[in-house]
């Protein structure tokens, strides 16, 4: 598994407005979605390209384009959807599959609630984005599930993760194949809740404006 956190003063920037417990839905949503954008960045550097011979206006060149099969998106719902706008603007050629997983806050333990995915992912590059790597459970059964399905490879895409969590992941599936998990920030630890720490709360209820 690679592990590739990506260093920018600007998703530092940014990742300090979205840990501050004042700031509101509004601009946590916002501000997912600017470093969605840097994160992708890197998370789409090994992304499948081919030539391609084009006209300019002054001569004949060979450029390159996304290859086929096209790239697949995967927010696991509720909190990755605040990522998926981020991702197609980056690859608006990119196809789009749900996942809905949520986690039981006392067992730990993921229900799959939601799962519109294309049967066959063969040969598929996947990106999964969901905000928090916590435990890495919910994590490892979605790529479980993608790689089921045939992908190719597995990239996910998240803003804070704890080293309990990768450790989890990497034990679980780095064998497998081809999985790389890209962040802005892996944080100190998880808490007794299993909260990342110093972390920015519940992603989904910060993104959709839940307070208990
Ligand atoms: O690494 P884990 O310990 O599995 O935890 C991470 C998961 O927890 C959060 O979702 P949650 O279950 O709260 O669902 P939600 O998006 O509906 O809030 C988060 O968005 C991840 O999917
Ligand atoms: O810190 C955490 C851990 C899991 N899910 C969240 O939304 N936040
Ligand atoms: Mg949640």
């Amino acid at each position: 598994m690679r592990l590739i956190e990506v260093n920018h003063p600007l998703v530092d920037h940014k990742l300090t407005t979205l840990r501050r417990k004042e700031t509101p839905s509004a601009v946590f949503r916002q501000l997912v979605d600017e470093l969605v954008t840097l994160l992708a960045y890197e998370a789409t550097r090994e992304i499948n390209v081919e030539d391609v011979n084009i006209v300019t206006p002054v001569a004949h060149t060979t450029g390159k384009r996304l290859a086929e099969p096209r790239p697949i998106v995967v927010p696991i719902l509720r909190a990755g959807l605040g990522m998926l706008d981020g991702m197609t603007r980056l690859l608006p050629t990119a196809s789009v599959g749900f996942l809905g997983m949520k986690r039981d806050e006392v067992t730990l333990e993921i229900d799959t609630y939601a799962n519109r995915l294309p049967e066959d992912l063969s040969g598929r590059q996947c990106f999964v984005v969901d905000p928090m790597l916590a435990t890495g459970h919910t994590l490892i059964d979605a790529i479980n599930f993608l790689l089921d399905k045939g992908a190719k490879d597995v990239t996910c895409v998240c803003i804070l993760a704890a080293p309990e969590g990768l450790k989890t992941l990497e034990e679980a599936v780095g064998h497998r194949a081809n999985v790389t998990v890209v962040v802005a920030a892996v944080d100190e630890k998880l808490n007794e809740n299993a909260y990342i720490v110093p972390g920015l709360g519940d992603a989904g209820d910060r993104l959709y404006g839940i307070v208990d």
